[in-house]
């Protein structure tokens, strides 16, 4: 089992991964400096979006290419802010179901792996 797949095996798979998609979900559309980008995007695609981005950051299914992610991210322009803004409510989802700090700095590490990818497109 690679220490991705552990990660998110401890968090408990599916069923908890959840409850912190949906805290982290509450955060992101709660912050004004990013929220704005969904707001064209419907409520289950946002859940989706929040879903793919945990499941990735945390080493779970749906593994992106940095090619794939920068086509999904196009005409979006995001700036390093947006993305720090997502990174931080992605810490503190996990803080909160008190995941460790080690943890929580190699999913921030696996996350930051597709910000050149994702941002200025
Ligand atoms: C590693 C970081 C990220 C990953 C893995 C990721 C993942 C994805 C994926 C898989 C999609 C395709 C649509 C979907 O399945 O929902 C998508 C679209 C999108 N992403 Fe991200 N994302 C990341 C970062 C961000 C950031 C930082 C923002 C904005 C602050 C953002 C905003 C959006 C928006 C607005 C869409 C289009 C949603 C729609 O209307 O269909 N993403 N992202």
């Amino acid at each position: 089992m690679s220490l991705q797949t552990s990660l998110y095996e401890k968090l408990g798979g599916k069923d908890s991964i959840g409850k912190v998609v949906e805290r982290f979900y509450d955060k992101v559309l709660a912050d004004s400096s990013v929220n704005y980008f969904f707001e064209n995007t419907d409520m289950e695609k946002q859940r989706k979006h929040q879903t793919k981005f945990l499941s990735f950051a945390l080493g779970g299914p749906g593994q992106y290419s940095g090619k794939s992610m920068a086509k999904v991210h196009e005409g979006m322009n995001l700036q390093p802010e947006h993305f720090d803004a997502i990174v931080l409510h992605l810490k503190e989802a996990l803080q909160e179901f008190n995941v460790p700090e080690q943890d929580i700095e190699t999913a921030v590490d696996h996350v930051n792996t597709l910000r050149d990818d994702i941002l200025y497109k």
